[in-house]
């Protein structure tokens, strides 16, 4: 998908939603657990209440891996759905990888040629030659890990490298790097105050923007300080939306707090 479709969907659907389908054995409702397939059945059952909301959903590998093939099974027919039912859903396999040259690039093809993502989340920290073989796939995304929601971000991230905090150093350096215009970055929604210095370097990219909900990020702030002229963000909560209700109406639920989100987002836009 390219950057052009995305933000037309933004406006189409009045959203800028991105739900995180980080699916916990012990925390769906327990009907499920009966089916062959609860992961899938969960998640379809999610993405049939809520695709109408949102413009992307975001998996997060580690949900999936920590179930062994089975979970690795569930995760390819999610995208699966997805792709077949919703082509103009933006996907982004939240994997975290990064490593030396050819290794990432046997990473970018497990997620984007035989799963078919539109776009995987990076880590830098290896620099140029281990972000580049994502960034050499045509219409799709490298998701880099820029300023990161969690408390240790504060550990390495805004520590000062030459005189300039390493998440800075993290924007500036990658928007050198070949194909930089398939770069997306994360930003935590918990760090609101930071979001006009990351504009400064980068006012047109998108930015993945985890930690609304569960971990307490303001949607308003983030909006405030980190919006672009094209929009620019994607917001996602997981847990605040797909765990709203572990009984039998827990998609019903779901809805609930992804339409309260998108509704949010919709008076922002009409700004
Ligand atoms: O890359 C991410 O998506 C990510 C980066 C970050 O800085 N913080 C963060 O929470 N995430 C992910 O975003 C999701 C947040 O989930 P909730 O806190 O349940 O909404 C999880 O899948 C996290 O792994």
């Amino acid at each position: 998908m390219t950057t052009q479709q995305l933000i037309t969907q933004i406006h189409k659907k009045k959203s800028f939603l991105c739900i995180g389908l980080d699916v916990d054995l012990n925390k769906i409702p327990h009907h499920l657990l009966e089916l062959e397939d609860p992961i899938f059945e969960f998640n379809k059952a999610i993405i049939d209440a809520t695709h109408h909301l949102c413009v992307a959903y975001k998996p997060n590998t580690a949900f999936y891996e920590a179930y062994g093939i089975k979970g690795w099974q569930s995760l390819e027919k999610t995208i699966h759905y997805l792709n077949q039912n919703h082509p103009e859903i933006f996907t982004i396999a939240d994997a975290k990888r990064g490593d030396i040259g050819n290794t990432s690039t046997m990473y970018a093809k497990a997620f984007f040629e035989d799963l078919a993502f539109d776009s995987v989340t990076v880590a830098p920290y290896m620099g140029k030659d281990s972000v580049e073989p994502f960034l050499a796939f045509k219409e799709k995304h490298t998701i880099l890990l820029a300023l990161t929601s969690n408390a240790g971000a504060f550990d390495f991230q805004t520590k000062a490298l030459d005189g300039k905090e390493l998440y800075k150093l993290v924007l500036e350096t990658s928007k050198n790097y070949k194909n930089s215009e398939n770069l997306m970055y994360v930003v935590g929604a918990t760090k609101a105050e930071y979001f006009a210095d990351i504009r400064k370097i980068v006012p047109n990219s998108f930015l993945l923007v985890p930690g609304v909900g569960a971990q307490g990020g303001n949607l308003q702030e983030v909006c405030k300080y980190g919006m672009s002229d094209h929009v620019g963000l994607l917001i996602n909560s997981s847990r605040g939306i797909i765990y709203a209700s572990n009984e039998t109406n827990f998609a019903d639920a779901a809805a609930h707090k992804a339409k309260e989100l998108q509704h949010q987002m919709e008076v922002i836009l009409k700004r």
